[in-house]
């Protein structure tokens, strides 16, 4: 409920009200506002460390929220149960490593929050499967171990995860990076079709490269702050917030977000 007591709207995927995370006491969100509106494709870009995955794991209620509120479908967070509508798709590092299984077996369980508790896979389930592997390209590998793929392969095979479940909110976490370009053109093919059901799409990138086109918005994270949401950015001017390499080999405890100079400098706001 609103604070005036109405229903907030439901159709809205999500909504980040004076959104404040910490980690391990210090802030990392900060007062962060943040809509984003049914069948539209929104991308997260800042530099390093500016809290573009802290924010979309708030988001998702992987991590607890300091201060504020997450909103997904009009619904708090913590009243949300409505998980096999989202889709999410974590940042590479942390996810198949190790793991003895095969594609389909990784994809398939992407429909465990869409199949009633015991029940056998149906034919729906077995079709969702087969057209994610399809969408992402992997069918002919179904039944090879993840381990045995490169690294762009495991990223598709995560993404087929989160399509086979079809999601109306999928968010995904820097899924082009190190991903070469055929890769980042079947990604984006994907996402189209995704996007083409109606599905409400929220990424995370550094590069964006054959995305473009399916922009409809750009949000661009800066110290824990949103220092732009509006158009999507031009290619130009989205390379401002490029990787820079060395900046995990900065010692922690303060900001080691780097200076970037760029029209995001002037265009911030929610500064105090
Ligand atoms: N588990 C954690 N413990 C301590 N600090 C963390 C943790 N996760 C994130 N941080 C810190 O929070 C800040 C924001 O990190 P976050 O990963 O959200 O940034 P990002 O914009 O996604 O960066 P990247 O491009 O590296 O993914 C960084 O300073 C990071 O060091």
């Amino acid at each position: 409920m609103t604070p005036a007591g109405l229903p907030y709207d439901v159709t809205v995927p999500v909504v980040l009200d004076q959104v404040s995370v910490a980690i391990g006491g210090r802030p990392i969100l900060r007062d962060v506002d943040l809509t984003v509106h049914a069948g539209d494709m929104v991308t997260l870009l800042g530099p390093n460390g500016s809290g573009k995955s802290t924010l979309v794991r708030a988001l998702t209620g992987l991590l607890p929220v300091a201060r504020g509120e997450v909103r997904l479908y009009g619904t708090p967070l913590d009243d949300f149960g409505d998980w096999q509508r989202v889709g999410f798709v974590p940042q590479r590092s942390t996810a198949t490593g190790g793991v003895p299984a095969t594609v389909r077996e990784v994809v398939a369980s992407g429909r465990v929050g869409r199949r009633r508790l015991l029940r056998p896979t149906s034919a729906a389930d077995r079709r969702a499967v087969e057209s994610a592997l399809d969408v992402v390209g992997l069918a002919d590998r179904a039944s090879h171990g993840v381990s045995q793929l490169s690294g762009g392969q495991q990223q598709r095979v995560l993404i087929a995860r989160a399509l086979a479940g079809e999601p109306d909110l999928l968010v995904l976490d820097e899924p082009t990076a190190g991903v070469d370009l055929p890769n980042q053109q079947a990604l984006a093919d994907a996402l189209r079709r995704l996007k083409e059901r109606g599905a409400t799409i929220v990424l995370v990138a550094h590069e964006i490269g054959p995305m473009m086109p399916l922009i409809d918005r750009t949000v661009v994270m800066r110290d824990g702050w949103v220092a732009y949401d509006g158009p999507p950015l031009t290619q130009e001017v989205a390379s401002h917030t490029h990787h820079h390499p060395h900046e995990h080999d900065v010692p922690g405890g303060h900001d080691h977000a780097p200076h970037v100079s760029s029209p995001f400098d002037w265009e911030r706001r929610n500064r105090p």
